[in-house]
């Protein structure tokens, strides 16, 4: 029986658990040429193996940061990575290990959620992650007037080179985004695997749009594909959107005018946008726009639920006794007042809990894209009180859906 050790990576250990995590992911290792930037990104903070021997076999990896949460407020975040396991060593606890070291040393450095995109959705739900947003992905027709001729063009477009890419859009980022729950800041070290890379060594261009004052306020990273054979020579390309942040609507248009209107393009496809992506209502023919897909985006783990609950804003609905319950870390299993007015651990002695419900339910609402109602109908909710669920439905709803906007 194979005794393995879980501990940190040390810095001579980065490029083997690297490695590992894209074998776990049937991709290749990075060339040296790769790693120039993949490694970057990729620093032994924050960093657990599952060693057997002297080979590392399991891997979790993740990047501070902060996330907005509804009402404006942000919390700081572990960006989970990275996390596989070999396929020679998968099915012994090997993940369950990890899972509960990397979120023991996220509650130690003080972070109130872990966040990530899942490979697969049944694997997470086990350490208390839920999905907690959503995204589309939409297929457009392209063509000259495809958008509405009569939305406002202002401003202009402009295609970067690789080193002004690598300069201009991470400040970019910063000036639009975050605007929306679940959105996060980019840590600096995230844009040399996830941008730096694609711009400079794997063909992603990047367009900007500038305001008639001058004032840079969207772009788009894109890569090409042209799709034309000896037998259907007419073919259009596809272009596919990696990145697409804009200061407001009529900045998104002019972003996909842009691309819509590229010589020698079929199609626009766009893989993450947010559940209430206004692309079609740009369209002078809406039909142009198919949406493809809709699935879950980012996992949410409250690792310090008294903190998130705190951190975020409420609707104006009768105030709420939760129960939350957390197997894994404990200190977050109790009894939480939420009103109007915020949200505060109170005592199991108080009153009766109108709702009861898993860690990783919670996440699921934290950031408004599950209504709790939906959710106590479908059995994921224990009801102790009929009036609870509409009045957690108003405290918890957002305007908008939550969206993350940026892969990792
Ligand atoms: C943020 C990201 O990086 S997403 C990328 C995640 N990585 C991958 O998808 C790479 C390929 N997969 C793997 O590396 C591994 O299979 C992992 C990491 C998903 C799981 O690692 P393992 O060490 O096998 O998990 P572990 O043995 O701790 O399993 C715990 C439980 O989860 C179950 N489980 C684990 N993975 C899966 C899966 N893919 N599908 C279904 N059940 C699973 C196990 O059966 C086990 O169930 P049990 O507690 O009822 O017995």
């Amino acid at each position: 029986m194979t005794s393995y050790v879980v501990r940190p990576i040390t810095e001579a250990e980065r490029r083997p658990a690297r490695a590992l995590l894209s074998l776990t992911l049937h991709g290749t290792a990075a060339s040296d040429e790769v790693w120039e930037l993949v490694g970057r990104s990729w620093r032994a903070d924050r960093k657990f193996g599952a060693f057997d021997g002297d080979a590392i076999v399991g891997i979790t990896s993740s990047m501070g940061t902060h996330m907005l949460v509804p009402g404006g407020g942000r919390i700081p975040t572990a960006m989970v990575d990275g996390v596989g396991v070999r396929a020679d060593h998968t099915r012994r606890g090997l993940f369950t290990r990890l899972m509960r070291v990397q979120l023991e040393d996220c509650a130690a450095r003080g972070d109130v959620a872990a966040a990530l995109h899942a490979s697969e959705t049944v694997i997470y739900g086990r350490a208390g992650y839920g999905a907690a947003t959503r995204r589309v992905s939409v297929r457009v027709r392209a063509g000259r007037g495809t958008v509405r001729p009569d939305l406002p063009a202002s401003g202009r477009m402009r295609l970067l080179d690789a080193e002004e890419a690598v300069s201009l859009v991470p400040g970019l980022y910063r000036s639009i985004a975050p605007h929306r729950p679940g959105m996060i800041d980019r840590p600096d070290h995230w844009w040399p695997a996830d941008h730096d890379r694609l711009v400079g060594r794997d063909g992603h261009l990047v367009a900007v749009h500038s305001s008639a004052s001058g004032t840079d306020d969207g772009y788009v990273v894109y890569k090409t594909e042209d799709a034309r054979t000896d037998a259907e020579p007419e073919r259009g390309a596809t272009v596919r959107v990696r990145d697409l942040h804009a200061a407001s609507p009529v900045v998104a248009a002019e972003l996909w005018r842009y691309l819509l209107g590229m010589d020698l393009v079929a199609e626009v496809i766009a893989p993450a946008l947010p559940l209430d992506d206004e692309v079609e209502l740009m369209l002078a023919d809406p039909r142009r726009c198919a949406v493809t897909g809709r699935q879950d985006d980012l996992w949410l783990r409250l690792v310090d639920v008294p903190a998130a609950l705190a951190a975020r804003a409420y609707g104006a609905g009768p105030p709420v006794l939760v129960d939350v319950v957390d197997p894994l870390l404990a200190a977050n299993s109790g009894r939480y007042r939420i009103s109007r007015e915020g949200a505060e651990r109170v005592p199991d002695s108080a009153g009766t809990a109108g709702l009861r419900l898993g860690v990783d339910v919670l996440a699921m609402l934290y950031l408004g894209d599950r209504a709790p109602s939906t959710l106590a109908e479908l059995g994921r909710i224990e009801v102790g009180d009929p009036a609870a669920p509409a009045a957690a439905d108003a405290l918890f709803g957002t305007t908008r859906p939550p969206w993350c906007g940026t892969f990792f």
